[in-house]
C-alpha cells in the first residue's frame, strides 16, 4: 500500500513541478533530464503538544533542503508559511489536501525564480500532531545546477553548482547562521564586492 501511495505522490509531485517549470518556460526535454537526477523519500512526523504553550511553536522557521516537500497534515493544525509581506499564514489541515513547499534546491534549479518557502509549525490548540512528508531532492553525488533554459541576458546565472551534501554540512554551522540566506552565501554567483563562498 505504501508503495502505491508513494507512486501516486511521485506522480503528483512531478505534475506540480512540471506545471511550475513549464510556466517559467522550461522545455519538456530539460524537465525530463532534471527528473532523471532526482530521488525521493517519505518522513512521518509526530509532535507532542508544544513545549511552549504561549507561542505554540514546535518547529522553528526554516527552509527545506529539498526540491519540493509535500506535506499532509493529519487533523491537527500547525503548518504556517511566510508570505511575501512577511506575515505568517496558517495552512488549515483540511482532509484530502496536500501542501507543496519549494525547497532550496528548487531555488537553484530555477535560477532564483522560485524562492524556498519559509515555514514553521505552530499549534495554538496545544494538541499532539502528526504529519507525513514526501520530499524530492537531487541524488547523492549529483550537483544541483541551474536549468539552462532559465539563464539568458535578462536572467544571468545566479548559482554555481550546489554540492548539496557539502552544503547540508555547512547549513547548520554557526557560520551559516550568520546569513539570512545561507544558500546565497554558499553558492550564489558573486556580485560586485559581495563575499560569496567558492
Ligand atoms: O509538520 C509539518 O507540517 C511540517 C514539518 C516540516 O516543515 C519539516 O519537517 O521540515
Ligand atoms: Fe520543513
Amino acid at each position: 500500500m505504501i508503495v502505491s501511495f508513494a507512486e501516486k505522490m511521485l506522480r503528483l509531485e512531478e505534475m506540480v513541478e512540471t506545471l511550475t517549470l513549464e510556466g517559467l518556460g522550461v522545455g519538456g526535454e530539460s524537465i525530463c533530464a532534471h527528473f532523471g537526477q532526482l530521488t525521493h523519500g517519505f518522513r512521518f512526523s509526530h509532535y507532542d503538544p508544544p513545549l511552549n504553550k504561549e507561542t505554540g511553536i514546535s518547529m522553528v522557521p526554516h527552509r527545506d533542503d529539498t526540491m519540493t516537500t509535500a506535506i499532509l497534515q493529519h487533523e491537527v493544525e500547525g503548518l504556517e508559511v511566510r508570505v511575501e509581506d512577511g506575515r505568517w499564514v496558517a495552512v488549515p489541515p483540511e482532509p484530502g489536501t496536500i501542501t507543496f513547499v519549494a525547497g532550496e534546491q528548487f531555488t537553484v534549479v530555477t535560477n532564483g525564480r522560485v524562492k524556498a518557502c519559509d515555514h514553521r509549525v505552530r499549534t495554538p490548540s496545544n494538541r499532539e500532531r502528526y504529519a507525513m512528508l514526501f520530499g524530492r531532492k537531487r541524488q547523492d553525488g549529483v550537483a544541483v545546477t541551474v536549468l539552462n533554459d532559465l539563464v539568458d541576458a535578462d536572467h544571468p546565472l545566479m548559482y554555481r553548482p550546489l554540492k548539496h551534501e557539502e552544503y547540508s554540512m555547512f547549513r547548520y554551522t554557526p557560520e551559516a547562521s550568520k546569513f539570512d540566506d545561507p544558500l546565497e552565501a554558499y553558492c550564489g554567483v558573486q556580485k560586485d564586492g559581495d563575499g560569496a563562498r567558492v
